[in-house]
């Protein structure tokens, strides 16, 4: 059995460095506060949307939900960042991609106030993951990849890892953080020749593809660490990841490990935005603004 990679634990360590966190803001007044924007009904939106609610309410932290029709126009969208960006009790956002096609993302994503760009989707806060400067915050997906390794104690400095997938939204940032943490980092993608092959020369394998149990047991080999960043829903409505996990998991072997879908990377990806709101509410201590 390959050692199972649940975010539970994971979450849990980074409540426990929150809530301290979060009462010296309540003591000064302040309640951490999330704006989640949602255009349509997506299922994998839907499910962020229910965990992020749920455990914003168990930290102590506000969430407001701006929510709009699948075909509202551009400009609605954009009133909404505009609503965001104004309000001063507002400290993240949270706008849930990829959007409808009508809507022309990049534009969306620039709007928002970067100080407030706590899932890292404005070009501002790509620029900081890709300059590794610093500046700005990487999406919330891409940093829990790091931190569910640095949790369960797997390396990255000088390891092979293969993330398969190109997005902006986690591919393409998680590749550079990795990078920025000295792994030798090969991005496969869709037009990769045989990309099974790299794959299973890899020593840490990233599936971020978002195609339900795409990728079977020929893309892995004994002792790997797969993370499964997938949050799909297959042809019965249920939640899978991008992995088939039954048949990769014993491949794995006893010296391998692997994220669950769901109670995986979602959970920490919940955290860790979390995270992100208490570290722009505390600006506001800090700042006296
Ligand atoms: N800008 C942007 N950033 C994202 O990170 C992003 C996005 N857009 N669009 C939607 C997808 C989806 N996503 C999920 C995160 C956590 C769970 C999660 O915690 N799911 C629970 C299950 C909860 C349930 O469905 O009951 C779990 O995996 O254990 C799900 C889905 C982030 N995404």
């Amino acid at each position: 059995m390959a050692k199972l990679l649940t975010g539970k634990e994971v979450s849990a360590d980074i409540a426990e460095r929150l809530a301290p966190r979060i009462k010296r803001l309540a003591a000064a007044g302040v309640v951490p506060c999330l704006a989640i924007v949602r255009m349509g009904e997506r299922p994998d939106d839907m499910s962020y949307e229910r965990t992020a609610t749920k455990r914003a309410a168990a930290l102590g932290i506000e969430v407001r939900s701006f929510c709009l029709s699948a075909d509202a126009p551009q400009a609605a969208l954009e009133a909404v960042i505009d609503t965001v960006n104004a309000d001063d009790a507002i400290h993240g956002c949270l706008m849930f991609r990829p959007l409808p096609p009508h809507i022309d993302e990049r534009a969306v994503c620039d709007r928002l106030a970067p100080a407030k760009d706590i899932d890292g989707i404005g070009s501002a806060s790509l620029a900081g993951v890709f300059a590794d400067t610093g500046e700005g915050f990487p999406p919330a997906t891409a940093q829990a990849c790091l931190e569910t390794l640095d949790f369960y104690g797997i390396p990255v400095a000088g390891k092979r890892v293969v993330v398969l997938g190109r997005s902006l939204v986690i591919g393409r940032p998680v590749a550079m953080m990795l990078l920025a943490r000295h792994a030798t980092v090969t991005l496969a993608h869709s037009r990769t020749e045989d990309a099974a092959a790299h794959t299973r020369e890899a020593d840490i394998v990233v599936c971020a593809t978002g195609q339900p149990r795409a990728f079977g047991p020929a893309f892995f080999a004994p002792g790997q660490t797969v993370l499964d960043v997938g949050i799909n829903f297959d042809e019965a409505g249920e939640l899978c990841g991008d992995v088939d996990f039954d048949a990769v998991e014993p491949v794995l072997g006893s010296e391998g490990a692997i994220t669950p879908v769901p109670r995986g990377l979602g959970g920490v990806t919940t955290s860790v935005t979390m995270a992100h709101v208490v570290q722009v509410a505390e600006r506001t201590l800090e700042g006296g603004r």
